[in-house]
């Protein structure tokens, strides 16, 4: 497939290349990094100045080419290739039929229900002294359900490691998407996101002192209507928040004791570092999906936040995580919940399924494209284990 290059000169295999390589995926087991940094290449180490955004590209690419010679099969590909052209194609005609179908049975008309994020009822649009808007809400309606988050995974802070944006060493540091600075100004006013082990009582009494009723009411509604307002654009039409928005919001709700956080666990940034465990070690027992991520997907060892979330989510935790792009968040979920929906699974001698458990695992996804990505990533790893993935969409 021919990519046209970026507005910088670089190709799109260039910067997924970088990226890769960046977030940990150049390891000897690896075949998406052969090669290394293309040549000419500088990698990006986070200084506050250099963040761009992808508004600043422009980007095309060409669907209208076959397949690179030798993509055509898809047991042929790298890693990378496979994210190139996805195998499930969203435009495919015949996809967007049997699409067109399910919706119609399953979904019907999306309804919109007037509550806010944090489960209080939206009266109406008011605006305040200062002429913002904001929602009113119904404070005597509360969220009956306070998520509790059992383990917390986060990249390590890049601190100490340095900016030098023209060092061709893969050695971490920064990132597109989160600012190092924030992070680690964070770090130092001790945020609990970052805080090792923290235990949180929510019935702990709180030390700073008391603030009047009228205070926390203020507070509290001020904070709400923070929290409530990026959820719409300037058309009043809901938005996806910004990742630190996104941030913001998780950092409110522990604030407030809306969440608790039971554990957290620093995922170093190069992922490759952490290929000294074994899928086995961390738990997974299927043959089959051993030998699928061991001889057909090429990821031998499980990454850094796979290490990390396998036992978890094996052992039935609720998790949360935060890491860099590029550093193997699809498999961190797929391949431990995979593990037990296996387990759950009665075969017969011939090992064909017994007692088909239906729809077992519901993965939401904002975009079509990466639903597509983990669709393709999921069929792979579940080759011959008797399981399927599908894919369908909500309409807006
Ligand atoms: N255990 C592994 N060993 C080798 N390569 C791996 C492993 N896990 C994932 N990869 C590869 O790393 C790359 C990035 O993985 P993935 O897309 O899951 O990262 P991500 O964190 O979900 O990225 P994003 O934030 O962009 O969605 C993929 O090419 C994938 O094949």
């Amino acid at each position: 497939m021919q990519h046209q290059p970026w507005a910088s000169g670089k190709s799109i295999d260039d910067l997924e290349a970088t990226m890769s390589s960046r977030w940990g995926t150049l390891d000897d087991s690896s075949t998406s990094m052969a090669g290394g940094i293309p040549e000419g290449f500088e990698i990006f180490s986070g200084d506050e100045d250099d963040f761009e955004t992808m508004d600043d590209y422009d980007v095309h690419y060409d669907d209208s080419s076959p397949p690179k010679k030798g993509n055509k099969n898809k047991n042929n590909m790298s890693g990378s290739d496979r994210w190139r052209k996805p195998v499930l194609d969203p435009w495919d005609e015949e996809e967007a039929s049997s699409k067109k179908q399910r919706n119609n049975k399953f979904f019907g008309e999306r309804e919109y229900y007037d509550q806010d994020d944090e489960g209080y009822e939206i009266l109406g649009e008011m605006e305040d002294d200062d002429g913002d808007e904001f929602l009113e809400i119904d404070e005597s309606i509360s969220s009956p359900y306070l998520p509790r988050v059992d383990h917390l995974i986060a990249p390590k802070p890049a601190g100490g490691r340095g900016s030098n944006r023209n060092s061709n060493k893969n050695d971490g540091g920064g990132g597109y998407f989160f600012n190092p600075d924030v992070v680690n100004s964070r770090k130092k006013e001790d945020a609990p996101l970052f805080r090792k082990e923290r235990k949180r009582d929510v019935s702990e009494p709180n030390s700073v002192a008391p603030e009047s009723e009228e205070d926390i009411r203020t507070n509290k509604a001020r904070k709400r209507r923070q929290s409530a307002k990026p959820l719409l654009n300037k058309n009043g039409q809901q938005r996806l928040l910004t990742i630190e928005e996104a941030f913001n919001q998780f950092q409110e709700s522990v604030d407030e004791g809306m969440m608790e956080i039971i554990e957290t666990a620093e995922v170093p940034i190069l992922a490759k570092h952490a290929n000294a465990k074994s899928w086995d070690d961390v738990g997974i027992t299927s043959t089959t999906m051993l030998e699928n991520l061991r001889y057909d997907m090429n990821c031998p060892n499980p990454l850094a936040v796979q290490e990390k979330t396998t036992p978890a989510i094996l052992t039935g935790s609720d998790v949360l995580v935060g890491t860099y792009t590029g550093s193997g968040k699809t498999l961190s979920f797929l391949v431990p919940l995979v593990q037990r929906l296996l387990w759950s699974i009665d075969e017969d001698s011939d090992g064909n399924i017994i007692n088909d458990p239906g729809l077992a695992v519901l993965i939401v996804v904002p975009g079509r494209e990466l639903a597509s990505q983990i669709v393709s990533v999921a069929r792979d790893l579940l080759q011959d284990t008797g399981l399927s993935a599908l894919r369908d969409a909500l309409r807006n």
